[in-house]
């Protein structure tokens, strides 16, 4: 398989042929008057990149990379805005160098020879941040520190279930090594296959799980960061109310404070047991309702994704006047139908009519795999097709999305694109929901960067303004600061000043983050 250097995942699993086709007569029939006109991405080659601007110490040379391929797939993320920029050739600023360590030593002497020369240190995972997080947006020499050789378990502890792993382990690679001992991290956000432990610990990742156990905070048991003042390693516990956690001032840092190198996880046995149905509601009031009644039973399901009627129709090929709710549990310990007939009834109350033989758990999770390279190959036509995501308390939801929904679809009609907004719950708890937003828009070739950027500042001020959070689990990054700036009480900010300047002393590690 051969990565992508401009898009999501591998070349040879992009939308083509037949798959192509479907998505572009769905896409033609829902906005007929959309051009959509197929625009390949350039060759590297083709490519006007600057020349590196630093050489590192012959000690490093041999980890370090100027290669052009390298370099371009290290410059942006992987948000829509990444991806539209690489098709345009707009690969600006991309890294000096790319610096591949093989060992955390390795790290250590990295660091020590940007602090010493002034050059800026972007850790990187998977490059799958979609926040602007791992791109040198700034004047100045940079180096992309990319983690992916430590990708080792180094150690279980069965008898705790936990296991220490190195940070740069992508998805697959690290549940395949622990599937040898039977257990699982259980952690599984949708970009899984491409990010790496240390940017789910560094980002605070949510999985795709709806409740409990899903949020890499809370499977995190310790942690081991190099920083240029030292490095810090917390003691394994199950919990301690020791003053404030080291850990959670790292978790989220986003290679601001530091690089995490390992972190002791905790592990679950592998679920045995399974049940799952979806629900059609009418109306999307009652749907929320029962929604919410599920979240506040204690039921605690491991997938409660409630569609809204135009996600349901466009990610899940089901028409529904209110909306589809997407149930499921799941246990390693015990069958788990009590728990489905139990939240089954709370839909019946809610006027859900169950569907015993639907598809739309199945469509669901297929197209959920998929949705990653039909965004990329709906930017390669025109098409406007990106998330965002939040949290609010149940008492703000509704103001929210009618709010978010006007703004989006405003900032549509002011940038002269015909479109459509989706929304569906990544994560239910008690006091509220996590809506995640789509947008789909037929937009104009070469102008669909500044009309999504204008689309998302309009959504990111409604949400702000409606008591949302900027970000429920996509992460800060350069893209959220104007809003996380806001959002963050003026105390908390100057301690975390105060952090940085007391671990990163001469500001390498990347700059403009967070901070
Ligand atoms: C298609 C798609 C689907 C996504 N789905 C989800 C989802 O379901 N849930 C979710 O939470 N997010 C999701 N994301 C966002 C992204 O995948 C997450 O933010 C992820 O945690 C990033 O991991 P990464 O290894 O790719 O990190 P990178 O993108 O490489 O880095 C992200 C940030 O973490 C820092 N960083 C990375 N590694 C380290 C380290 N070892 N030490 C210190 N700092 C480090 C980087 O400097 C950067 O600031 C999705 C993104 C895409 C493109």
């Amino acid at each position: 398989m051969t990565r992508s250097w401009w898009g999501w995942g591998n070349v040879e699993n992009a939308v083509t042929g037949d798959e192509r086709a479907a998505l572009t007569k769905r896409i033609g029939t829902l906005m007929p008057s959309a051009d959509l006109t197929v625009h390949e991405p350039p060759e590297v080659s083709d490519l006007d990149l600057p020349d590196p601007r630093v050489t590192p110490p012959q000690a490093l040379a041999d980890l370090c990379s100027a290669d052009r391929t390298d370099r371009a797939a290290h410059a942006h993320g992987k948000a829509f805005r990444d991806v539209v920029r690489n098709l345009l050739g707009e690969v600006r600023n991309p890294p000096d160098l790319v610096v591949h360590p093989r060992t955390e030593a390795d790290v250590v002497d990295v660091l020590d020879w940007a602090t010493k020369a002034n050059i800026a240190v972007i850790p990187f995972g998977g490059g799958s941040s979609v926040v602007g997080g791992i791109e040198p947006r700034f004047d100045g020499p940079a180096v992309s520190l990319d983690l992916g050789k430590l990708d080792q378990v180094l150690e279980i502890d069965r008898t705790s279930r936990a296991a220490r792993i190195q940070a740069g382990v992508l998805g697959p690679a690290l549940e395949d090594q622990l599937r040898e001992h039977d257990l699982t991290l259980r952690h599984f956000p949708q970009s899984f296959e491409f990010s790496s432990l240390g940017g789910w610990l560094a980002t605070r990742a949510g999985g795709h799980f709806a409740t409990l156990y899903t949020h890499i905070d809370d499977l995190v048991e310790s942690m081991r960061v190099v920083t240029p003042s030292g490095i810090s390693e917390s003691r394994r516990l199950p919990g301690s109310g020791a003053g404030p956690s080291p850990d959670r001032m790292f978790l989220g840092s986003e290679g601001t404070l530091g690089v995490i190198t390992q972190a002791w996880m905790r592990l679950q046995d592998r679920p045995k047991w399974r049940a799952n149905a979806s629900v059609h509601f009418d109306d999307y009031a009652a749907a929320v309702n029962c929604t919410r009644a599920i979240a506040q039973s204690g039921l605690y399901p491991t997938n409660c994704r409630l569609l809204d009627p135009v996600e349901a129709f466009i990610n899940a090929g089901t028409s529904s006047a209110g909306g589809v709710l997407v149930l499921a549990f799941e246990s390693a310990d015990h069958p788990v139908d009590a728990w489905l007939a139990r939240a089954l009834e709370l839909c019946r109350d809610h006027s859900g009519a169950v569907q015993e033989q639907t598809k739309a758990s199945e469509n669901w999770r297929s197209s959920f795999l998929r949705m990653p390279y039909q965004r990329d190959a709906l930017a390669t036509q025109s098409m406007i097709a990106e998330t965002f995501e939040t949290a609010c308390t149940w008492n703000r939801f509704d103001e929210l999305k009618a709010a978010v929904t006007a703004a989006a679809n405003d900032a549509m009609r002011t940038v002269g694109v015909t479109g459509v907004v989706t929304c569906r719950f990544t994560h239910v708890y008690p006091d509220g929901p996590a809506p995640y937003f789509g947008i789909y828009a037929a937009g104009r070739w070469g102008a669909t960067l500044s009309q999504w950027d204008d689309i998302k500042v309009a959504v990111s001020e409604a949400l702000a303004n409606a008591g949302g959070t900027i970000t429920h689990h996509h992460a800060v990054g350069r893209d959220h600061r104007p809003w996380y700036d806001r959002q963050r009480p003026d105390p908390f900010a100057a301690a975390l000043r105060a952090a940085k300047s007391a671990l990163d002393p001469a500001g390498i590690l990347n700059p403009g983050v967070l901070l």
